[in-house]
């Protein structure tokens, strides 16, 4: 019952046509096979409520957090095209091509399914829906706001001063004792929270002073820690009837984004009052503006919900998404010592003996990406890749499947069976020759853990930005090494990937 219900918050919402060849598979509408016969477990398999319940233990050996060994046992039994019944009757899609093919036709106003909880607390609290769990022309009215601002290419650059800063003063505390395994973790999210606090409060948060008293906001981290416990409640099906009335995981999930959405609220005001006081001063606020807190708060076609809605969603999908990137990178560097050695050389090259790490230095640093995409391919942050709910119908790998069908992604798989030597960490394969063509032959579609399209990840150049920034300063002063308990971990899915123990780094300082 529990595991069940991971599933059913991944799934969601909404609606493609079309037709091609795929490898000899069948090639258009009228030539592909129906609905009715993509392959899936079948009879009580289908059953609402049922059916999920039967893929789980007892009666299976899954559960939620190992949804990718369901879903890949599942991919090798019926093919790259699954019916199966999650909250509602659904398809599981791994072929590149398929990918590709629903990304070509998500329409203008991709549908993705919001989090239940979210939903009911947007409901009983009278909000409208955010950024992260609205559809259709809503979504685009408070996404297109924050293209212009963070999809531009130097957007992220505006906050790198300020990223070197955090980076700073994590490495600093980093190496300023032995942690326990436990207690590094939630450095890193301390690390991913000041600095998304940057970008969305425009000021620092005060996470990585040792010793701080800064009441309201180890009050808002605590807060956001819970607001993911509560949501992982969600996922894995602890939390079944918080749709339906306040229970307790419902309780905590309002307490935890009471506390988020005063603290959003607050800086949103600050950040009016300088909007206006700009104005008497002649001294507008312009489109250009690259702060992305003052730019919001100046916009004229959305209203202070809309804002705080924007930037609640920016705070909470900004944490825990880059502490767990961060972690799976330095596991992989440290299990993979040559190409922890590599890398470091690559960074002692550009930046000699700079402390700042600016763009230009970002864009010499080709390994460095390769490290970053390498992990994501090797430990694929979520357990799919976006859902997508089609407006038309569209044929993948031959079979018609309908408008409204959840269409899931398993990107896992599309990283583990298109790359050769796949188990392997080779950050080698994403570097480009002279032709600007990767070593290797990638499908890129199947490797974007961001997400694709007018819907991927708006924090996507922030959150490599974080990853980065972590990573140079990391390496430059220390060896990140694991413990023998550590190696060969297991991970597991919750929100985000996550080693199934607490993982201990050792940061053997450098001289
Ligand atoms: C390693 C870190 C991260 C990963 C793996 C990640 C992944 C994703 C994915 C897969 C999506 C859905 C994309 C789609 O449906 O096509 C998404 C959406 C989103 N992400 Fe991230 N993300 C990360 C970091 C961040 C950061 C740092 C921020 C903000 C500072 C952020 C803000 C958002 C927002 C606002 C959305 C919703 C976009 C929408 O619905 O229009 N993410 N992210």
């Amino acid at each position: 019952m529990k595991n069940f219900r991971s599933i059913i918050q991944t799934i969601s919402r909404q609606p493609a046509r079309q037709a091609f060849a795929v490898g000899g598979v069948a090639t258009n509408q009228e030539q592909a096979k129906s609905f009715e016969e993509v392959p899936g477990p079948k009879g009580i398999h289908l059953w609402p409520v049922l059916g999920p319940i039967l893929m789980y233990k007892p009666f299976t050996k899954f559960t939620s957090e190992n949804n990718q060994l369901l879903f890949d046992s599942l991919i090798d039994k019926y093919g790259p095209v699954v019916k199966l019944r999650l909250s509602e009757l659904s398809v599981l899609i791994s072929d590149p091509k398929d990918i590709e093919r629903v990304f070509q036709n998500e329409g203008q106003y991709p549908t993705n399914p919001s989090m239940s909880i979210l939903k009911a607390y947007e409901a009983r609290n009278g909000l409208k829906p955010s950024l992260s769990s609205s559809n259709g022309e809503q979504w685009q009215r408070l996404r297109s706001p924050v293209n212009r601002r963070l999809m531009r290419p130097n957007s992220a650059t505006y906050y790198l001063e300020s990223h070197n800063n955090v980076a700073d003063d994590f490495v600093q505390l980093l190496i300023s004792q032995e942690w326990k395994a436990e207690d590094q973790i939630d450095l890193l999210f301390r690390f991913a929270a000041e600095n998304t606090g940057v970008v969305v409060f425009n000021t620092r948060l005060g996470l990585l002073n040792p010793g701080s008293k800064n009441k309201e906001e180890i009050e808002l981290l605590q807060q956001t820690r819970e607001l993911f416990n509560a949501l992982q409640k969600t996922f894995n099906g602890e939390s079944i009837a918080h749709s339906l009335y306040r229970n307790k995981t419902y309780l905590e999930f309002e307490k935890a984004f009471n506390t988020i959405k005063s603290y959003v609220q607050k800086h949103l005001d600050k950040a009016k009052e300088i909007v206006e006081q700009r104005k008497k001063d002649n001294k507008e606020v312009d489109s250009d503006e690259l702060n992305l807190l003052l730019s919001l708060a100046s916009e004229k076609k959305l209203d202070k919900d809309d804002i705080r809605g924007i930037l609640e969603t920016f705070y909470t999908g900004g944490s825990d998404s880059v502490a767990k990137a961060i972690q799976c990178l330095f596991y992989n560097l440290a299990h993979n010592p040559t190409k922890q050695d590599t890398l470091r050389q690559e960074i002692v090259r550009v930046m000699g003996h700079d402390t700042l790490v600016t763009a230009e230095a970002l864009s010499k640093m080709p390994y460095l990406k390769a490290c970053i995409k390498e992990s994501f391919r090797l430990i694929f942050p979520t357990t799919l890749g976006p859902t997508r709910i089609l407006n038309t119908e569209v044929v993948l790998s031959g079979y018609r499947i309908p408008a409204g069908i959840p269409i899931f992604q398993a990107y896992f798989r599309a990283c583990k069976h298109n790359f050769s030597q796949s188990d392997q960490y080779i950050p080698e394969r994403w570097l480009r020759s002279n032709d600007g063509q990767y070593n290797e032959q990638i499908p890129l579609i199947a490797s974007n853990p961001f997400g694709h399209g007018a819907r991927q990840c708006a924090g996507k150049r922030l959150a490599l930005q974080m990853i980065s920034l972590a990573t140079i300063k990391v390496l430059r002063k220390t060896r990140i090494e694991l413990q023998p308990e550590s190696r060969n971990m297991e991970f597991i899915y919750k929100t985000f990937v996550e080693p199934k123990r607490p993982l201990q780094f050792t940061y053997r300082k450098l001289d």
